[in-house]
């Protein structure tokens, strides 16, 4: 399992070992403790899928504290662009977002810390997108940002996504006070 690193401190990309043979492939898709010497702790109590076709946007998304949500996640089928905006206000890249391409080849992870917006574009049919979660679903404490924010400058690498109602009219950046 190694780990690479982004000049936003605490977000960490991970890539798992896969043993492939002829009958298909084998990785750890968790390892509290690989992760945990890596600085990917946290209590997880709840694990998500959804399944998107290409083309779907959802995002950018997160919960307010006390509910707020560190977040594992990756592609068990398909591929995903992934993006993460840290919006902790004290934070010297407030604002800046990263993005990783997260594929069932590779299997690779992202980590999105708490104090991060979230959200990707399926790049495929059928991406079935799973994530490890360090609270449980709070729609009280729901928060977003407008996804197509010129301020956040994200290249989602779709121009008409289908994205839901609700996210179509998040905030933008300017609009947002954040709650980190
Ligand atoms: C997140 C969540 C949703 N739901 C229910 C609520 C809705 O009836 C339905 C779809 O929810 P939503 O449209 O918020 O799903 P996404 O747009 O995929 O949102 C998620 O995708 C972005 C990328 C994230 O990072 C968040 O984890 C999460 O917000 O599932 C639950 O029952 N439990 C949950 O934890």
């Amino acid at each position: 399992m190694e780990f690479r690193y982004f000049d936003i401190p605490g977000v960490v990309e991970i890539l798992p070992k896969v043993f492939g043979d002829a009958r298909g492939a084998f990785f750890e898709s968790f390892s509290a403790q690989k992760m945990g010497d890596a600085g990917i702790v946290g209590d997880w109590v709840q694990d998500n899928q959804s399944r998107s076709d290409r083309g779907v946007v959802r995002g950018l998304h997160f919960q307010k504290p006390p509910h707020a949500q560190a977040k594992l996640v990756r592609v068990a089928a398909g591929r995903a662009l992934d993006v993460i905006v840290d919006i902790r206000r004290d934070s010297p890249t407030y604002g800046r977002h990263v993005s990783v391409v997260l594929d069932a080849e590779r299997f690779n992870m992202f980590y999105v810390p708490v104090g991060f917006a979230h959200g990707f574009t399926a790049l495929e049919d059928n991406t079935l997108f799973l994530y490890k979660c360090t609270d449980y679903y709070a729609p009280q404490s729901e928060g977003g940002l407008l996804w197509n924010d010129p301020a956040l400058g994200i290249d989602w690498g779709v121009e008409n996504p289908t994205i839901s109602a609700k996210d179509q009219v998040l905030p933008t950046l300017a609009e947002f006070e954040s709650p980190f």
